[in-house]
């Protein structure tokens, strides 16, 4: 009977030791993770995610979790009569729809989150981007076919105060981060990108890896006419071919080269919609999906 159970176990233990060269290189280490709105597909990819990141923090790690809901503010949108436009991959934000933007992210997807991870004990905490001056922006106007375009109340981050996040993870907690921002007069709030926000924390924080979860396997050659997935590449490899780049894959790309520049080891687009995504990743040695690395690591 013991001598069953010993054999049964065995395979799992293994697999905790295969691990373990993983868990090792980030020991201690900050781990940012952009949890798009797409991937949040159904409720049990959802449990799946939060387990996890819980894993993640009990093996050494300090998650920092920061999430979208594109497709939930749409609907929320859409139910208000607010008809959803994005313009390079932004929402287009009005006064009213900003006041949707923030009760859906703040409101609801956080709060689900937190829900999800504190089923597994006293540890997640929620902010946005507002809280303790996290996130400070000015008003972002892209350049589309040479001239500068108005899309409403969209941030582009100007200051980025850590204190509050540094005080969570060193009491062991997993902040949960919403992408608004407040801008430096403090007279109002801005939507910004949840890919630019993740990126932009986990260059501040230092973080050791950018892990961004989204609707497909990672960034494809040549899309939409094939599905061959880039599995590696250089930031300046990256930097040549953002031009290139459409809709949602402009911020999440733009958001690993800043990452990568701006001293994080390695940043990468990953499927959040396989379930345990981020395990999956701690057991392949080149990862799942799309990796950028500093140009110093070359190709290989
Ligand atoms: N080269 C590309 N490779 C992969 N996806 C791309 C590419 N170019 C554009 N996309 C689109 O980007 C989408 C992901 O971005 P987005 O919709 O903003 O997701 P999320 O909610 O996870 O941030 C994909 O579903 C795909 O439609
Ligand atoms: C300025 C801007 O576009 N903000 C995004 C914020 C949410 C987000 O980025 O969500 P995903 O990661 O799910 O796309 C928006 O309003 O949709």
């Amino acid at each position: 009977m013991t001598a069953t159970r010993k054999h049964t176990a065995l395979p799992k233990a293994q697999i905790l030791v295969e691990a373990l060269p993983w868990l090792t290189r980030h020991h201690g280490k900050t781990v940012v993770i952009k949890f798009g709105g797409n991937a949040m597909v159904d409720e049990e990819l959802k449990a799946a995610f939060a387990q996890d990141v819980v894993f993640l923090r009990h093996a050494g790690l300090k998650p920092v979790v920061v999430h979208g809901g594109g497709p939930q503010i749409s609907r929320a949108l859409d139910r208000h009569g607010i008809v959803s436009e994005f313009k390079a991959g932004l929402r287009v934000t009005t006064e009213d729809a900003m006041d949707v933007v923030r009760m859906v992210l703040a409101g609801q997807v956080q709060r689900e989150l937190v829900g999800l991870l504190n089923r597994h004990g006293p540890l997640a905490v929620g902010l946005t981007g507002e809280d303790a001056h996290t996130l400070t922006a000015t008003k972002h106007q892209p350049e589309i076919d040479g001239e500068l375009v108005d899309i409403g109340r969209v941030g582009q981050i100007t200051d980025i105060d850590t204190g509050a996040i540094q005080a969570l993870l060193a009491d062991g907690r997993i902040p949960v981060v919403s992408s608004i921002a407040r801008s430096q007069d403090d007279h109002h709030v801005y939507n910004v990108n949840a890919d630019t926000a993740a990126a932009a924390l986990a260059a501040a924080l230092g973080a050791e890896t950018l892990m961004v979860l989204t609707d497909v396997e990672g960034l494809y050659e040549d899309w939409p006419n094939s599905d061959e997935v880039i599995s590696r590449l250089t930031a300046s490899q990256l930097e040549k071919l953002l031009p290139e780049l459409s809709s949602g894959m402009v911020p999440k790309m733009e958001g690993c080269l800043h990452a990568v520049r701006g001293g994080v080891n390695t940043a990468r687009v990953i499927d959040g919609r396989v379930q345990h995504s981020i395990l999956l990743e701690i057991f392949t040695d080149e990862g799942i999906g799309t990796m950028v690395v500093p140009d110093e690591q070359g190709e290989s």
